[in-house]
């Protein structure tokens, strides 16, 4: 809970703010030269609409005066009366295209940034995505894209046509009373002062929430979308999980209130202040106009400065204080993008496709960052060309996690890995990536039509209807887009409208599709077979075993019939590499997997 007021100062540096400030300007700049040129241009000339109004006023009020005591012509005052209403139309105008052109911009920086984000969350080590702190991190990150994006260089235009508004109010004012004029510019210091004490606030507010932000998102999307559907009608917890994400509400709300609080006193504070010196100016208004014989038009055009400058001073203090806010929130936005973890990928060696020498691994250790305990320790094997290799082990054992280690996916382990002699860690990343086809346990299953579901698997070859048909025939996918009213064209799941929606075991067909399309030296199935009925099963290791051929295969499997075709089982416990060696081998070992076989041949019966 936020307790101290210590506790919400940033920890930046005002120069690091300004290099945070300067980057996010020539961001935008790059972006559209021409578009903030005018956007600059338009908002010059609105700045000085204001005091040009003022002088027309004073006009206008002393032709009106004078009319009044003399019974003058109506014509002088129509002709300021015009004046006044053509600025009013000019001002308008320029509002409008400035607000357009702004939307403009608004869109081309979103857009990049939004970008900049989606490349940055797709480039980092998988094993960043176990980690809180990055979810907290891309969190704030997507917050400052979605919700303030552009408002930084909104903010920074609106304080130039503050300040130069000003400025031409510091002219009028000074033509009648140079202490006026000077008084009501350094009023603008304590309002600053405030207003970023306040916008400090608000940003460590925001910082501090962001893991119980999530969980209020958690909570609520669990409550609302279709996956969690089914169990929150069978096991009617929705109360417990609205009373969840109700205490996460009132939890940030809470604090939002202190800080609310705390901000409205110090607000009313300034504001009070602000009020008298008002008061006080306005009393030296008057009397500067007795003192000096000045006209009621003067009066009213001083009194409409005074008011003026006070309303754009307090424009320019709030907008400052929000840029500085602002240039917090970007810090982190650049922070996140500029991480420099991009995953180790710029290897000089190739992969040999097909594998030549086959795998060797050598004192595989991994611990998962979230956990200082190993959950693969100290594995040495050998795979063989061609071989296909089973990796079975009660759950937790550290099937995935050796899968994932072995295709590069996890990069923080100990240990070697060599393909064909070279270290994984040497080689091409991508070209390694091109070379390896896998369905994984929770394969995704897009909302796009079923062409483009197998065609992700090779986007280079995404209209090459002859390769995704025949992967589409090897996975037994063929079967499946037979039934869809549209073919290939069928759009697929439930989300989106005219979807059709597939078995989990058809999703699965397509899955394997997807991995079929790329020419794999490396092929991982993991658990391909949960889903399948036994012919279809059947049927999809006939049909591996012809495709296998000049590949390795990884396949993890509970069925330990399956892995019976393997030419190679790698048993695994807790982590360790137990046993291996084939089916055979390991039955008249009489060890681990020999019980896991019984046990499981056992329950067939
Ligand atoms: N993201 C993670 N962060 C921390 N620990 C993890 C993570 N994923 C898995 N683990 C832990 O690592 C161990 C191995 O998990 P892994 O998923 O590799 O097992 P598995 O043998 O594939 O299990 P299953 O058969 O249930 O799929 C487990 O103890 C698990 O708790």
């Amino acid at each position: 809970m936020i307790t101290q007021s210590q506790t919400l100062r940033p920890n930046i540096g005002i120069r690091s703010l300004l290099a945070v400030l300067r980057r996010s300007l020539t961001l935008v700049w790059r972006l559209s030269a021409p578009l903030v040129t005018m956007l600059l241009v338009l908002r010059i000339v609105s700045a000085f609409i204001p005091s040009l109004q003022v002088l027309v006023v004073k006009e206008l009020t002393d032709v009106v005066a004078g009319l009044l005591a003399s019974n003058g012509e109506m014509s002088e005052p129509v002709k300021w009366l015009a004046a006044s209403g053509g600025l009013l139309l000019i001002g308008a105008l320029l509002d409008a295209a400035a607000q357009y052109m702004t939307m403009l911009l608004k869109q081309k920086t979103q857009f990049t940034m939004e970008t900049m984000l989606a490349e940055k969350s797709m480039s980092i080590p998988l094993s960043r995505f176990e980690q809180p702190q990055y979810y907290d991190q891309l969190q704030r990150a997507k917050m400052n894209v979605s919700f303030r994006g552009f408002q930084l260089i909104e903010q920074f235009f609106a304080i130039g046509q503050s300040l130069l508004t000003v400025a031409s109010f510091f002219v009028v004012l000074w033509h009648f009373s140079w202490v006026l004029s000077l008084g009501m510019v350094l009023v603008v210091v304590p309002t600053l002062a405030v207003h970023m004490r306040i916008g400090e606030w608000k940003y460590w507010l925001m910082r501090v929430q962001t893991p119980f932000t999530r969980r209020l998102f958690y909570f609520f999307d669990l409550m609302t979308n279709r996956q969690s559907a089914k169990e929150v009608r069978l096991y009617r917890h929705a109360s417990k999980l609205l009373q969840y994400w109700g205490g996460y509400f009132w939890r940030n709300a809470g604090e939002q209130k202190k800080v609310e609080l705390r901000a409205q006193s110090l607000r009313m504070g300034i504001e009070g202040l602000n009020g008298t010196i008002a008061f006080l100016f306005s009393c030296y208004a008057v009397w500067v106009c007795y003192s000096q014989g000045l006209t009621l038009g003067a009066y009213v055009a001083i009194a409409q400065v005074l008011a003026s400058t006070q309303s754009s001073m307090r424009m320019i203090a709030q907008n400052l204080s929000s840029i500085y806010e602002e240039t917090l929130v970007m810090n982190e936005f650049y922070d996140f993008t500029d991480s420099g973890e991009e995953e180790d990928g710029q290897g000089r060696h190739v992969l040999n496709s097909p594998i030549a020498e086959g795998i060797t691994v050598e004192h595989l250790t991994f611990a998962y960052p979230t956990s200082p305990k190993p959950v693969l320790k100290d594995l040495s094997f050998r795979i063989e060309p061609n071989q296909t290799v089973a990796i079975v082990g009660e759950n937790g054992a550290g099937k995935s996690t050796l899968v994932n280690c072995l295709i590069g996916l996890y990069q923080e382990y100990s240990g070697t890995i060599r393909y064909d002699g070279v270290d994984l860690k040497e080689l091409d990343a991508n070209a390694f990536r091109d070379r390896t086809g896998a369905v994984f346990q929770d394969f995704l299953r897009y909302q796009v039509s079923a062409k483009e579901n197998i065609g992700f698997g090779d986007v280079t070859r995404m209209e090459d209807m002859a390769a995704i048909e025949a992967a589409a025939a090897h996975s037994g996918a063929a079967d499946v887009v037979r039934t869809l009213p549209d073919g290939m064209d069928t759009l697929l799941g439930p989300i989106f409208d005219g979807g059709h929606e597939l078995s989990v075991g058809q999703w699965q067909k397509l899955a394997l599709a997807r991995s079929f399309m790329r020419d794999s030296a490396i092929m991982v199935l993991d658990e391909p077979t949960a889903s399948m009925d036994p012919m279809a099963e059947a049927e999809l290791f006939k049909r591996f075993a012809e495709l296998a051929e000049g590949r390795i295969t990884l396949l993890i499997s509970h069925r330990l019939g399956s892995c019976r075709m393997a030419d190679h089982i790698l048993v695994l416990k807790n982590g360790e590499l137990v046993e291996q060696g084939s089916h055979e081998q390991l039955i008249r070992l009489q060890g681990e997997y020999c019980r896991m076989y019984e046990t499981q041949s056992q329950s067939y019966r």
